[in-house]
This record gives structure tokens, C-alpha cells and sequence, in this order.
């Protein structure tokens, strides 16, 4: 039986949060769910913890205060069982006893599809990149599986228009998809996500979960916010993935720690149990290996 691992237990999302709103999001939301029975296990807890700031690299301060660092405990580990050293840096993250080798060994790009239902027909576990256009999605998946370009990239919004599965170590994908949110996007490059969502992650049997790329170096986004929570209805698992956690030097506006703190707040509104989040850069490398190893745990237990 394959499991899901649910971190959600999402409350009434709040009709007006006060948040930099560029770009309306347009997921509908369907009527009916499609989504295979899941089994949901026990809901990750809040816990208090220190570790963060303890194994956090010196380059960046914790985005949680102390008293309320919510952690992701997987399946298979009781939270009284949780030492400062599972906790993954940078993150929320336990590793439990499903983390496996996550060395990513051969990548091969598969296909592009333009719907849903072109995709390739497969049963090996997959992860969707979801985000902004321009968040760094395809940047991820390249340092990921360590190839400069097998994902296109581009310092214009928009690059992406497809739907691009990647296989790595013939065992697993990654999805790259187009951004959402771009408005001045040529009517080429916009999609219908109506269709997509439905056609997608409501349908897509072998989606293990979501990684949502929030860009750490701008405010939280109203579009973001969103995404996650219509994830959240529809029960499809997310790792909040934060990227450009590089770009420290900010000469206005706040550094990606304090977006991220500004971030999880509004999470924490809407969450009863926090998502599993990460900060990485896909430009010094920070998060990759762990975002790996939480990636593997995933899968493992989706797969036993
Ligand atoms: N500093 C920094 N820049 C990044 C990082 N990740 C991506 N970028 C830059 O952000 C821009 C967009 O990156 P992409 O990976 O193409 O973004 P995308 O989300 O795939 O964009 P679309 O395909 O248009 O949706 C490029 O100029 C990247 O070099 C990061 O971690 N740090
Ligand atoms: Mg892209």
C-alpha cells in the first residue's frame, strides 16, 4: 500500500491576509476530490525545540524563535525519541528511520508534455516543483541532481512551459514545472492552470509531494500563500522549499531569514501542524543534501 506522507491539517484560510499581493491566483478549486485514498499518519506536533539555532551554518540565523519551532516528525519516530542531531539544518525537518541513500547517481531527462494526460505512464514515485515563475524551481533540479543545465534556466519568468519529468538513479522523477503568477507572461508562455491542477496533481497516482519554492529574497506573497493552501484542501503533501537563502546582502527590504520568518507566521495561521520547510541556494549549494535526504524519506515510506 503506498502512503502519502501527510503534514497538513490545514484550518480555514483567513480571506484577507495582509500580505504583498502582485498577481491573483487563479487555481480553481475543484468540487469533487480525485486524489487516491490516502493513509495520513500521525500528524507532525509542535514541538519546542533549540536545535535549529544549534545546527544552523553561522551564515544564517534561525527564521523561528525558540519557543515556537513547529518540527516535521516523519513516520517512525515518536517526537519524545527526537535528538537536536536528526533535526536537518536549516529546517524543520526530523529524519526518521525512512531516510535512505539519497546520492543521486544518473539523471535522465525523460520527456516534456504539454497535459496531464501526456505524461509519462509509469509507477515510480514522482516529486512536482511547484513556484513563482522565476523562483528558481529549474535551478533546484539542476543542483539537485548536479547538472548545470538539464533543467533550462533563465533570468526571465517564463522559461519553463511544459511539464518535464526527470528520472534519477531509474528509481524516481522530478517534475519541473512552468511558474505561476506571471502576468505579463506571452500568451505562449501562460498556462491554463485550471486544467493543469485538475489534469495534474489531482490525478497524478505516483505524486509522492509537492516541494512549493518560496523566494526567501522578497516579502511572503499573497499567490504563494494561495498555492499552499489549496495544496492544503486538496491533501497533496508540501515541503516548503525557500530559495536564494544567498542572497544575504540586501540594500532595502528584509534578508531571506526574515521573510521566512514573516512567512511561517502566516503558515502558522493556517496550519495546524506545520509543514515540513527548508532553506536552500541553488548557487552555494545550501539545503541540497538534505533536501535530498528528506526527499528520500518521503519516497521510502510512499514505497514500502
Ligand atoms: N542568487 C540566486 N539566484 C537563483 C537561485 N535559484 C535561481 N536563481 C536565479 O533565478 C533565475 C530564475 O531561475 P529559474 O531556475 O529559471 O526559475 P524558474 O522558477 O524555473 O522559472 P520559470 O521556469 O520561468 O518558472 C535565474 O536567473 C537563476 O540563476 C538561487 O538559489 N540563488
Ligand atoms: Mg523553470
Amino acid at each position: 500500500m503506498r502512503s502519502r506522507i501527510l503534514s497538513l491539517s490545514l484550518q480555514i484560510p483567513r480571506s484577507s491576509l495582509p500580505l504583498t499581493q502582485t498577481h491573483t491566483f487563479s487555481l480553481s478549486i475543484p468540487k469533487t476530490k480525485t486524489l487516491p485514498s490516502l493513509i495520513s499518519f500521525r500528524h507532525p506536533f509542535s514541538h519546542s525545540t533549540s536545535a535549529s539555532k544549534t545546527t544552523n551554518p553561522s551564515s544564517y540565523s534561525s527564521p523561528l524563535s525558540q519557543n515556537d519551532t513547529a518540527l516535521f516528525i516523519p513516520p517512525g519516530i515518536e517526537p519524545s525519541d527526537v535528538t537536536d542531531s536528526a533535526i536537518l539544518p536549516c529546517s524543520n525537518i526530523v529524519v526518521g528511520p525512512y531516510a535512505g541513500d539519497a546520492k543521486v547517481k544518473e539523471v535522465e531527462f525523460i520527456k516534456s508534455s504539454a497535459r496531464a494526460r501526456d505524461c509519462p505512464v509509469d509507477d515510480r514515485p514522482e516529486f512536482a516543483i511547484l513556484g513563482r515563475s522565476n523562483v528558481g524551481k529549474s535551478s533546484l533540479i539542476n543542483s539537485l541532481v548536479r547538472r548545470k543545465e538539464i533543467a533550462l534556466t533563465s533570468k526571465k519568468p517564463g522559461k519553463t512551459q511544459l511539464i518535464n519529468h526527470f528520472l534519477v538513479n531509474k528509481s524516481w522523477y522530478l517534475v519541473d514545472l512552468p511558474g505561476y503568477g506571471f502576468a505579463k507572461a506571452p500568451e505562449a508562455a501562460k498556462m491554463d492552470w485550471s486544467s493543469f491542477t485538475k489534469g495534474y496533481f489531482l490525478n497524478r497516482s505516483t505524486l509522492v509531494g509537492v516541494l512549493l519554492l518560496i523566494d526567501a529574497s522578497v516579502p511572503p506573497q499573497k499567490i504563494d500563500l494561495d498555492c499552499a493552501n489549496w495544496l492544503g484542501r486538496n491533501k497533496i503533501p508540501i515541503t516548503f522549499v525557500f530559495t536564494k537563502c544567498d542572497k544575504m546582502k540586501v540594500t532595502k527590504g528584509k534578508r531571506p531569514d526574515e521573510n521566512i520568518r514573516d512567512f511561517q507566521e502566516f503558515i502558522r495561521e493556517n496550519y495546524k501542524q506545520h509543514p515540513a520547510w527548508i532553506m536552500t541556494s541553488s548557487v552555494s549549494g545550501v539545503g541540497r543534501d538534505e533536501l535530498l535526504l528528506h526527499m528520500s524519506q518521503l519516497r521510502n515510506y510512499w514505497d514500502q
